[in-house]
C-alpha cells in the first residue's frame, strides 16, 4: 500500500465513482481501510493515526466488520492462575481480561487469589442450549392451537430440516408460545463449540419453509424476540440461554480475614441486604453485584458477542456462612460463549484463547465452549467475593481513588 494508493482510492469515492462500503473490491482490505480513514479524517478533521495504528491484517476481520477504518484498541491484562474443577475446565487458568476499568482486574485477581488459596472452584455447565424463535401469523387462537400440535408432533421433521444446514447443530426442541392470532416457536440447539447464533439462525429459517409448507402458518420475522437475543428477558434467565453454569468454593473463615480483610459474616450480610433485597427492589433480573464486570472483560479478550454481555448478567450470587468456611456460589443462567466462529479467530482474541487454553473445536465437540464457560463463571465467583469484600470493608471508594483515576 503506497500513500498515493490511498489518495486515489479516497478521490474515487469523492467524486462518487465509489461507495464508502465498495472500496475492499478495488484494492486490499488494509489499503481499503486507510482510504476510508483518509476520507474520514478530512471530513472530521481529525487525527487517526492511532485508530490506524492496528496490528493484525485486515483481511483477517473481513467476516467480523464493514466499512473498517481500523481498531479500537482496549487494554488486555490477565488474573490467575485460577484452579477451577469443571465437568470440562480442569486445572489453573490464565484468564486474560479488557477492560477500562482500572481496580477491576486487581479485584478479581484478589478473589483469585482467595479461592486459590482455599483449594479453587468448583465449577458446571449444567444446561446448554441456544435459541432462536421466530414468529408467525395465523388466522386465530383456534388455528394457533392447531399449528402448535402440529409443531410438538413433527419436531423430528424439523429436526432434519434444521440439521441439513449444519454439521455440528443439533436440534434439541421446539417450544411453541400463542399469543393469540402470533405464534412462537422457541427452537433450542445443541451449537457445540459455537456461540451459535448464525448456526441456529441458518437452521431455524430451514425448519420455518417446512412450517409454512406444512401449516397454514405464515413467517412474519425469523426472530421473533422469544429468543431473546441482546435484551433483558427474564426467560433467559429461568430457562436459560446459551449455557447456564455455576461456580462455588468454600472458604476457610480465617482465610477471608487474611485474604479479603473482612469477616464471612459481614460477607454475607452484605450479600443479603445487596445482591439480594436490594435487586429485589429494584426490579433486577441479576441478583449479582458485578458479574457483567468479568463477563464484559473476558467476551472483549476472547472473542465473544459484546451486545451478549446483556445476557451473561442474569448471574445469581449466593453466600452463607457454613461450620468449616464461608460458601459462595455464582450461577449465570445464559452465558453465550464460544471457542470458534465469531470474533474467536481474531488474531489477539486467538491468542487470548490460546493463553486459556481452550481455542477451536474441543474433543468432544462442545467441550472448549463448556470450559469456557466454567472459568468465566469462576472468574465472576472472584469478582464477586472480592467486590462484596471491599463493600463490607469500606475499602471501595479508596480502592477505585488509589487505582482507578
Ligand atoms: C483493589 C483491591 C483489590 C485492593 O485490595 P487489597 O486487599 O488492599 O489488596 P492487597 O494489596 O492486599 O492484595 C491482595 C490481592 O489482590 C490482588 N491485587 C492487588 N493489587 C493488585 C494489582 N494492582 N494488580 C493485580 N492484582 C492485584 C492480588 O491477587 C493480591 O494478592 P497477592 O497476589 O499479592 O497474594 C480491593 O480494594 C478491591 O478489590 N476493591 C474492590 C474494587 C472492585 O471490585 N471494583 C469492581 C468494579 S465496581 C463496578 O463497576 C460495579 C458497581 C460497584 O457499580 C456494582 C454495584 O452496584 O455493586
Ligand atoms: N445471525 C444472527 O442473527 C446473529 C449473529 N450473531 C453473530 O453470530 C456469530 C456467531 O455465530 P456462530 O454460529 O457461533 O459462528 P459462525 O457463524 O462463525 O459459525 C461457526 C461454524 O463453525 C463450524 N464449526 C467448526 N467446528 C465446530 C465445533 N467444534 N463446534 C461448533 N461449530 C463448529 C460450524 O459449521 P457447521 O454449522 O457447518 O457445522 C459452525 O456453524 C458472531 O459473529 C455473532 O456476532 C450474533 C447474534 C445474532
Amino acid at each position: 500500500m503506497t500513500d498515493s494508493d490511498v489518495v486515489a482510492l479516497a478521490e474515487r469515492v469523492r467524486d462518487g465513482e465509489l461507495r464508502l462500503y465498495e472500496l475492499e473490491d478495488h484494492a486490499d482490505p488494509d489499503t481499503a481501510a486507510a482510504a476510508r480513514r483518509h476520507l474520514l479524517a478530512e471530513e472530521t478533521d481529525t487525527d487517526l493515526s492511532a485508530v490506524g495504528d492496528y496490528t493484525f491484517d485486515a483481511a483477517d476481520a473481513e467476516s467480523n466488520i464493514e466499512n473498517m477504518v481500523g481498531a479500537a484498541q482496549v487494554p488486555m491484562g490477565v488474573v490467575g492462575p485460577l484452579p477451577v474443577d469443571g465437568g470440562a475446565a480442569e486445572g489453573d487458568h490464565h484468564l486474560p481480561l479488557a477492560t477500562s476499568e482500572g481496580a477491576l482486574l486487581a479485584s478479581v485477581n484478589r478473589g483469585i487469589s482467595t479461592i486459590r488459596n482455599a483449594g479453587g472452584a468448583t465449577a458446571r455447565v449444567l444446561k446448554s442450549g441456544m435459541t432462536r424463535a421466530p414468529v408467525f401469523r395465523v388466522e386465530d387462537v383456534a388455528e394457533a392451537g392447531e399449528v402448535s400440535a402440529w409443531v410438538r408432533e413433527h419436531v423430528d421433521t424439523l429436526a432434519d430440516a434444521a440439521e441439513s444446514t449444519t454439521s455440528h447443530g443439533e436440534l434439541q426442541d421446539v417450544t411453541p408460545y400463542v399469543v393469540g392470532d402470533s405464534v412462537f416457536l422457541r427452537f433450542s440447539y445443541d451449537t457445540k463449540d459455537a456461540m451459535g447464533m448464525n448456526m441456529a439462525t441458518i437452521a431455524t429459517e430451514a425448519a420455518c419453509d417446512v412450517v409454512e409448507t406444512e401449516t397454514p402458518a405464515d413467517l412474519v420475522a425469523l426472530s421473533g424476540n422469544l429468543c431473546s437475543d441482546k435484551k433483558p428477558a427474564a426467560i433467559n434467565a429461568v430457562e436459560g440461554r446459551g449455557r447456564t453454569v455455576a461456580a462455588d468454593v468454600l472458604i476457610p473463615h480465617e482465610q477471608v480475614e487474611d485474604r479479603l480483610d473482612t469477616t464471612s459474616d459481614a460477607i454475607v450480610e452484605a450479600n443479603t441486604r445487596k445482591n439480594l433485597v436490594g435487586s429485589a427492589k429494584a426490579g433486577a433480573l441479576g441478583f449479582n453485584a458485578h458479574a457483567a464486570n468479568v463477563v464484559a472483560a473476558a467476551f472483549l479478550a476472547l472473542g465473544q458477542d459484546m451486545a451478549q454481555v446483556v445476557e451473561g448478567s442474569n448471574a445469581i450470587t449466593t453466600v452463607d456462612t457454613r461450620e468449616d468456611g464461608l460458601y459462595a456460589s455464582v450461577t449465570i443462567a445464559s452465558l453465550e460463549v464460544g471457542t470458534v466462529g465469531g470474533g474467536t479467530g481474531l488474531p489477539t482474541q486467538s491468542e487470548a484463547l490460546d493463553v486459556l487454553g481452550y481455542s477451536g473445536g474441543g474433543d468432544p465437540a462442545g467441550s472448549n465452549a463448556d470450559a469456557l464457560a466454567e472459568v468465566i463463571a469462576a472468574g465472576a465467583l472472584a469478582g464477586e467475593l472480592s467486590l462484596l469484600a471491599a463493600l463490607s470493608s469500606r475499602h471501595l471508594s479508596s480502592a477505585h481513588a488509589d487505582l482507578g483515576r
